[in-house]
């Protein structure tokens, strides 16, 4: 039988919540497969162990985690403790340390999920979000100053490399030639950041030269957010910064019905070491406690991570589990419109997965 080692870090507010949810269904899908299983290792990593001990982790989390197969990861952030802290301290610690520099966030309209667009336009939305994520903005160059005095100074530099633009340039080109429409768009804003968005134009326009069947055109991100609203139907694949692609997953996520819909997985795409799949929303400073958080995005996930680990089977009967549960709208958590709660959710997908017969486990149609 197949094993995989799962490290799972459930983290801060309805991150918590949605990934037990998600280790449930994870269960029920090794159970009912019988060809593989797995082997979890919950972290107590986060904000409560911060306020314990003054760490989100241990010094030597990073190397840790590099024992497993895949991470599974809830959300940071806390109202107690700045953003700041919980973010770099724990997600990016990861990411960055892993060097996952590729983050993936697929959005399609679910079955009989009324997204704000007008129906035609949402049902037009089937996309992939390519989000650099190892540095840009997020490299986490710059400092403060004169602290406290009138010529107090603050910086974050964003940081561009040839390596690090090529290789997810290169990894976006790979994803969207993979998909039926072979079609990318490049997000940039090199109109106004004259020096790193330059390169990244430069050195992306060198990379597509390689992929002369892929229909490629440019957006700057501004206008970018006006094409998903507007024309959805144009998209298919998209590859942008770590901080644009950030924005505009949320927006593609709210676009497709909810934040709490959005999966996504931070991919280290040679398999020196583990990637990790999480829903992409935060802790929910709202939601914490109610036991309301939709488990959606994080069960997406929970399939990006089975397809990474092989298990493409399994990954596509979560999915066909995820969509009959909101095609059937029964069971959807407020934000979809509905009154049912996480465990209301798990449970109706936990059932579809036990009731699937075997047509639907042999589907084998790409999750993203
Ligand atoms: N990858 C991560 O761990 C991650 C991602 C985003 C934000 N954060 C952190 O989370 C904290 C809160 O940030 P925020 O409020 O900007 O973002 P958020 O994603 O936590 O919440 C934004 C809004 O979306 C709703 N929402 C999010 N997930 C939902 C779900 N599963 N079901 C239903 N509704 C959902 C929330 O209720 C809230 O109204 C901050 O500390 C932030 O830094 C962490
Ligand atoms: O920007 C981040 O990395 C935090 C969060 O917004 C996310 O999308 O994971
Ligand atoms: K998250
Ligand atoms: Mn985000």
């Amino acid at each position: 039988m197949r094993q995989h080692k799962i490290a799972l870090i459930p983290g801060d507010g309805i991150g918590s919540d949605v990934i037990h949810a998600g280790r449930r269904v994870l269960d029920t899908l090794a159970a009912n497969d019988g060809g593989f299983g797995f082997s979890f290792e919950t972290f107590d990593w986060g904000s409560d162990r911060y306020r314990r001990v003054g760490r989100m982790m241990p010094e030597d989390g990073v190397d840790t985690l590099r024992a497993f197969d895949a991470i599974y990861f809830g959300a940071v952030g806390d109202p107690q403790i700045p953003d700041h802290i919980t973010l770099w301290e724990l997600r990016l610690a990861i990411c960055q340390g892993l060097d996952q520099y590729a983050n993936v966030r697929p959005s399609r309209l679910l079955p009989n999920i009324t997204g704000p667009l007008r129906p035609e336009l949402g049902r037009e939305i089937d996309w992939v979000i390519v989000r650099e994520n190892s540095e840009g903005e997020y490299a986490g160059a710059g400092g403060r100053a004169h602290r406290g005095l009138p010529i107090e100074v603050g910086l974050d530099v964003s940081v561009f490399t040839r390596t690090g633009v090529e290789r997810i340039a290169r990894f976006a080109c790979e994803l969207a030639m993979s998909r039926p429409r072979r079609k990318l768009t490049i997000v940039t804003k090199s109109n106004a950041q004259r020096h790193g968005m330059v390169l990244w134009d430069e050195v992306c326009r060198s990379v597509i030269k390689d992929f002369p069947e892929l229909d490629v055109d440019w957006m700057l991100v501004d206008a970018m957010t006006m094409r998903l609203v507007l024309r959805p139907g144009t998209v298919d694949t998209v590859l942008a910064t770590n901080l644009h692609a950030d924005v505009l997953s949320d927006l593609a996520s709210a676009l497709s019905g909810s934040l709490g819909i959005g999966a996504t997985g931070n991919l280290a795409p040679d398999r020196s070491t583990p990637s990790m799949f999480e829903p992409i929303h935060g802790s929910g400073f709202d939601l914490i406690g109610k036991g309301i958080a939709n488990p959606i995005g994080a069960f997406w996930s929970a399939a990006l991570m089975l397809e990474h680990l092989g298990e493409a089977t399994a990954a596509n009967r979560l999915m066909r589990a995820i969509e009959r549960v909101t095609e059937l709208g029964t069971a959807l958590t407020p934000d979809l419109g509905g009154s049912a709660t996480t465990e209301d959710v798990t449970n109706a997908v936990i059932g579809l997965i036990e009731g699937q017969n075997e047509a639907g486990k042999r589907d084998s149609r790409s999750v993203a």
